[in-house]
């Protein structure tokens, strides 16, 4: 069971909802991933207005915690007011902070994100802020009262999958608020890697809408991170220099 903040979830996959080629492969994929939290751009709906046509609607939203998320913002002051935005329109008081700070690389503006960061904290929303992998900031972020930390695997959408595993495992190991690797997952590979480093779970959304078969690549991502969560918490042999032969070398009959 994955805990943030007051909010409690089964599935420790988070899936973005953008993207997909119809809103029926997006349906069909979200169903395959059994994810309780789906994230979106708040930019995206008229969050006034739920019953005009939008990107959600052949969702049983009701199923799932909606994460939105300040996606477009690009100072603190913008993203504060998309989170109040959501909260406002009753979405959920639970916002991912996400202040980009450079188009060519959609990389997080550290400064902006901890001084929003710091502003909703202090509101009362449950917040999950998208960060890079710079444990340094990282510490920040939770230091300041948030509930989750999300960094970055890689530059969103790149799917290169997880650029600097040393900086993530340093945040893992020292945070005590839940940590999701958040964007640049490639494949169920990346996924596996991510849970075996101890993350407490994954949030992607292009390498599942953006696959040749989105709803079976879904499943797949279901199905890494519950593999890669059950190999972490077995514990991973070290790894040796030498062989060690796998049958007992005692009691063989001469
Ligand atoms: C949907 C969302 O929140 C993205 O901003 C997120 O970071 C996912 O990134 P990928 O598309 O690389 O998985």
């Amino acid at each position: 069971m994955l805990k943030i903040g007051r909010y409690q979830f089964q599935s420790r996959l988070f899936l973005g909802t953008g993207k997909f080629s119809s809103l029926e492969v997006q349906r069909e994929a979200v169903e395959a991933s059994e994810a309780d939290v789906l994230t979106f751009a708040i930019r995206r709906l008229d969050v006034f207005n739920p019953d005009q046509p939008n990107f959600l609607e052949k969702l049983d939203l009701k199923r799932f915690t909606l994460l939105p998320n300040t996606a477009g913002a690009t100072t603190a002051e913008e993203a504060v007011r998309i989170a109040r935005l959501a909260k406002a329109s009753n979405l959920c008081d639970m916002i991912k902070v996400e202040v980009i700070a450079d188009p060519k690389t959609l990389l997080p503006d550290p400064i902006a994100t901890l001084e929003a960061t710091r502003i909703l904290v202090e509101e009362g929303f449950t917040v999950l802020p998208y960060t890079s992998d710079d444990p340094v900031i990282a510490r920040k972020l939770w230091e300041a009262g948030a509930h989750a930390i999300m960094p970055g695997g890689a530059p969103i959408g790149s799917g290169q999958g997880l650029l600097n595993p040393m900086y993530l495992r340093y945040i893992i190991e020292e945070s005590p608020v839940p940590v999701i690797i958040d964007a640049g997952i490639g494949s169920p590979a990346d996924v596996v890697q991510a849970m075996e480093l101890g993350a407490d779970g994954v949030l992607l959304n292009t390498a599942v809408s953006q696959a040749d078969d989105p709803v079976k690549m879904a499943e797949a991502m279901k199905w890494a991170v519950k593999a890669g969560r059950l190999g972490f918490e077995a514990g991973r042999i070290p790894k040796r220099t030498t062989a060690s032969a796998s049958s007992p070398q005692t009691g063989l009959v001469k």
